[in-house]
């Protein structure tokens, strides 16, 4: 039941994102312009939906500079805090079915309402990444030109997805394998 509900969520996000690609592209093989990055709404989505589900930064940590009281506890100044992003981004109380992955969440009608730091894939405030904004770009970029040139697909569907921190990075514990193919030339995206 689990993996027919993921092979469905699945189809619904390639067919999504295969139809943003034709709109934005048709079948040219134009590079990506800036215009098009504003465009590519449903691939940011899915893009900010990976980060939630699997931050690669999952914890932050600060020294207190002063006492701090914060939900009845008094920290003291000097005490470590670590912040759990990935706990953060699976509070059912704020995304709802968290272990889902529902791109449309990121959507703007469907962000209203939401702390702007429920989601912080790239941390908040002071000394937050000052790589974000190029960082979600390049993404765009890399993952609009990728799918546009080449099919992929899982080498096997039943491998567990197995996240692990590695060196405080949260990255799968056993490689991902992928079938690559080379999209036709021409051919509409499905
Ligand atoms: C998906 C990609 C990325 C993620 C998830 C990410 C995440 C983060 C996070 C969570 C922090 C704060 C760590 C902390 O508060 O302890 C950080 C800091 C930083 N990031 Fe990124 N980052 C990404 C890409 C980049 C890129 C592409 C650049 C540079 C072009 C970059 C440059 C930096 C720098 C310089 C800092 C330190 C800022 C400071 O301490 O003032 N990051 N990043």
């Amino acid at each position: 039941m689990l993996k027919t509900h993921l092979y469905l969520t699945a189809l619904c996000v390639k067919k999504l994102i295969a139809d943003e690609l034709n709109a934005v592209f048709s079948n040219s093989d134009r590079p990506c312009t800036a215009q098009d990055l504003t465009e590519l709404k449903h691939l940011e989505c899915c893009i900010k939906e990976s980060l939630r589900l699997h931050p690669n930064v999952p914890a932050i940590s600060r020294y207190l500079p002063e006492d701090t009281e914060t939900g009845g506890y008094m920290l003291p100044k000097g005490a470590m805090v670590i912040l759990s992003v990935i706990g953060m981004h699976h509070n059912p109380e704020v995304f709802p079915d968290p272990d889902d992955f529902k791109p449309e969440r990121f959507l703007a009608e469907n962000s209203i309402g939401r702390h702007p730091f429920a989601f912080s894939p790239f941390s908040a405030g002071p000394r937050n990444c000052i790589g974000q904004k190029f960082a979600m770009l390049e993404l765009k970029v890399i993952l609009a030109n990728l799918i546009r040139r080449f099919i992929f697909s899982l080498a096997d569907p039943e491998a567990p997805l197995i996240p692990a921190i590695q060196e405080t990075m949260l990255a799968p514990k056993y490689p991902i394998k992928l079938v690559v193919s080379k999209r036709l030339a021409g051919k509409r995206m499905c």
